[in-house]
């Protein structure tokens, strides 16, 4: 008996198939195949926790389309080498912005459901194969806004708003990297907590020289809460993953280029997004269909331990996020507070 009819056999055995129906649920707390996304429950909360977000704070998070721009509000830049419309030029290719002048692009509650929408539409998106992630202003993101988390998910009556934060972004990171596009994120500046999170949901980094990526969460007595623990240690294994969380080191575009953590180093820092682009056009030079298609089977391919751990990870920040020990250092300005760290 061939190897594939006998592994059928065994599938289709009830024992088998009790197994499985356990594995779906226990799989699908916080983070499912995208396909699987629209249970009605997960659905159902996923929708309570937009709305309770999306006036939280300020910030966009801006999708740019080739041929239509995501908002219908292209921003005006003098670099046109930078600008959305450039990028999205390649008409394959879109780009995601990130902006919060005031807060080094941190994420606020707004901004997430921002994020959230512009995944939404990636999916839809028939004809694209890339995506670039990235930060106005030099800045790639700074993480969670901390002014908003100090406001709302702190406080005993909020006691829950940092785990349903957790599983929105943990749901739309999860959901950016499962997209069928290859996407990169063009780091200058720094991605510091949750923005260094966010690197981890692009396929590829690409980053400024004097940029640096950060994982600040030991400094702020909690882990990682948007599933970037699980792929910071898919990407660069288990012992650097374990020296880049626990010494919450700053790691620069060299140092992350030997760890496998970033893909290509650009001397000019303004040219980050051309490069990122650049990279990305060699990628997707292929047919479109071929490009996506592959993007699954690799995905795929790759992601056997992601989601149970992605639980794991979530139920770890969920415990640790508002504690007395973080709750100090939130509110005291997150990984600033500890700058000669
Ligand atoms: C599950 C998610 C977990 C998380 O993401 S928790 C958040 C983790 N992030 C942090 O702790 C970052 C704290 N910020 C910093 O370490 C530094 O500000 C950072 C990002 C390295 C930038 O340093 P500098 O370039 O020297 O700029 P700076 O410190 O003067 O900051 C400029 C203004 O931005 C603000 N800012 C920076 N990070 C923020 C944040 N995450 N949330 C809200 N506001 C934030 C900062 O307070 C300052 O504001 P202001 O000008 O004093 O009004």
């Amino acid at each position: 008996m061939s190897l594939f009819r006998s592994i059928t056999r065994l599938w289709t055995n009830s024992q088998c198939k009790a197994a499985h129906t356990h594995k779906v649920a226990f799989y699908s707390a916080v983070c499912d195949r995208p396909e699987d996304h629209h249970t009605p429950e997960i659905d159902l909360r996923l929708n309570s926790i937009r709305t309770a977000l999306k006036d939280l704070g300020d910030g966009t998070v801006t999708l740019s389309l080739p041929n239509a721009v995501g908002d219908g509000n292209p921003k005006a830049t003098d670099d046109t080498s930078r600008s959305p419309e450039s990028v999205v030029q390649s008409n394959k290719i879109a780009m995601i912005s990130i902006s919060n002048p005031g807060g080094r692009n941190s994420l606020s509650g707004k901004m997430m459901c921002e994020l959230a929408d512009a995944v939404d539409v990636l999916q839809a998106w028939e004809g694209g194969a890339g995506v670039v992630l990235h930060g106005e202003n030099g800045f790639f993101c700074a993480g969670a806004d901390l002014k908003v988390a100090a406001q709302h998910m702190l406080g005993p009556s909020e006691n829950g708003m940092g785990e349903e934060m957790s599983y929105l972004m943990h749901h739309t990171t999860s959901r950016l990297r499962a997209l069928p596009l290859i996407s990169v994120a063009a780091i200058e500046g720094a991605a510091v907590g949750g923005g260094a999170e966010l690197a981890t949901a692009c396929d590829f980094r690409v980053m400024a020289k004097d940029s640096y990526i950060r994982f600040v969460h030991a400094l702020l007595s909690v882990v990682p809460g948007w599933g970037g623990g699980t792929r910071l240690t898919k990407i660069v294994g288990r012992r650097d993953a374990l020296r880049i969380v626990c010494t919450a080191d700053k790691i620069h575009a060299d140092q992350a280029m030997a760890f496998g953590l970033c893909d290509e180093v650009v001397e000019t820092s303004t040219d980050t997004v051309k490069v990122a682009t650049g990279f990305l056009q060699k990628l997707t030079a292929n047919s479109t269909a071929a490009t996506r298609a592959l993007k699954t089977v690799v995905s795929q391919a790759d992601d056997d331990a992601y989601r149970p751990s992605l639980n794991h990870e979530h139920d770890v920040f969920s415990r640790m996020w508002g504690n007395k020990a973080s709750a100090e250092q939130i509110g005291k300005g997150g990984a600033s507070a500890r700058k000669g760290d």
